[in-house]
């Protein structure tokens, strides 16, 4: 068993379980802020910014006033408030959503609420972070009119935000909203700033749409994909895995900390593989359980830290076992149900292993991926082809 078995369950509170999820609205999923009625201080862009934290430069200034890593409006003189409309990169069921006013103290949004819609048709639109917040040309103004006329459900009412001091940042809001959503409007009342938006969720794909034959990557953040639980997440959680492309960069990849327990003096066995008594997992459960013919599992950035080694156990839980083994997070395990899929691998570069090399051929729901000892990955893919079983609705 790993040193820390639910590491996130000691600091995470029941009803925060969400921030496991995947971020929906993030740059690196493919969110876009499509209109925002004032940019004046710094763009609502800013918002969906998931690589960096947000940061405070005193010295930075531009034209406009003080540079601020958010969305920041004008202080408004005229009737009215300030709003977004956020294209989800994935779109899905949302679990939950973290308002944080990082940084903005004097300045920031004394009130916030969120809606949503399912706009499949919504229109192309995407304005430049203009500093006027009037939409540019005729047929973007009626763009936006449509969208403003649509009907939006609420996520979450007019709530006061806390401002962003280090204690206070994260405006954190459990939801409970069971329909797929593609787009959401985040309401500044009546003006201020918000640094970031993050939209915790699991992506819902239409799956009656496939042909059965196609194979493709089942366990991706667009195909519904979501980490449920892991031993350790240091400097990295175990979700960028299965974003899109290949990562960005070492902060776009699962990498846990050194283990503390390694021997003094390292020995490898027979076939190369370290012996060290430790290891780290990552549980992940698949957009729709399949079949599993190819795999990767990519260290790419990770030069000085990538694991020894890694292996992929699979299992095929029933909707009626997942609800014993995850209540929103990972919370028991299902020993026995565990069948090695991968046997373990030197995992130093970008490895495809293809079906001769897996262990299995039924379908699986579930993947954990076990490293030893510890270190990063940047990406896994589980290339295979949906079965006609399905996983329960909730999660
Ligand atoms: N010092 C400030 O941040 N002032 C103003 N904001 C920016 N970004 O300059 C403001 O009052 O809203």
């Amino acid at each position: 068993m790993s040193r820390i078995l639910f590491s996130h369950a000691k600091v995470i509170a029941f009803d925060k379980h969400f921030l496991q999820f995947n971020n929906l609205a993030c740059e690196t999923a493919g969110g876009n802020v499509i209109f925002a009625t004032d940019e004046w201080f710094a763009p609502a862009s800013n918002l969906l910014k998931v690589l960096e934290p947000p940061e405070f430069i005193a010295s930075a200034f531009t034209e406009y006033g003080k540079w601020m890593d958010g969305w920041e409006t004008r202080r408004k003189r005229i009737p009215g408030h300030d709003w977004c409309i956020i294209q989800l990169g994935v779109p899905g069921i949302i679990h939950g959503l973290d308002v944080d006013t990082s940084f903005f103290t004097g300045n920031y949004s004394p009130s916030a609420s969120v809606q949503a819609a399912c706009l499949d048709e919504a229109p192309a639109l995407t304005l430049e972070g203009d500093r006027t917040g009037m939409a540019a040309s005729d047929s973007q103004f009626e763009a936006v009119a449509k969208l403003h006329s649509e009907s939006w459900e609420e996520l979450v009412p007019v709530t006061e935000l806390k401002p962003g001091y280090s204690d206070t940042c994260h405006n954190y809001f459990p939801i409970n909203y069971p329909s797929r959503v593609t787009h959401l409007r985040l309401n500044m009342y009546p003006d201020g700033g918000i640094a970031r938006l993050k939209v915790y969720g699991v992506g819902q794909k239409d799956w009656s749409a496939l042909p059965t034959q196609d194979q493709l990557d089942l366990v991706a953040l667009v195909n519904g994909g979501v980490c449920l639980g892991y031993s350790d997440a240091h400097f990295g959680h175990p979700r960028n895995m299965i974003g899109l492309g290949r990562s960005a960069n070492m902060g776009d990849g699962w990498e846990t900390a050194r283990r503390l327990d390694r021997p003094k003096n390292l020995q490898v066995d027979g076939k190369g593989i370290l012996q060290v008594p430790g290891y780290e997992w990552a549980v992940l459960r698949l957009g729709h359980p399949g079949v599993i013919s190819q795999i990767e599992i990519d260290t790419n950035h990770f030069k000085g830290n990538f694991p020894d080694s890694c292996k992929i156990e699979a299992c095929h839980l029933t909707p009626e076992e997942e609800g014993k083994y995850v209540s929103g997070r990972w919370s028991s395990d299902p020993g026995n149900k565990w069948r090695v899929l991968l046997q373990p691998q030197k995992a130093h570069h970008r490895h495809f292993y293809s079906c001769d090399s897996l262990a299995l051929s039924g379908p699986v729901s579930h993947v954990r991926l076990v490293i030893a000892p510890d270190g990063g990955v940047s990406r896994l893919r589980l290339w295979g082809r949906p079965t006609s079983t399905r996983h329960s609705s909730k999660l």
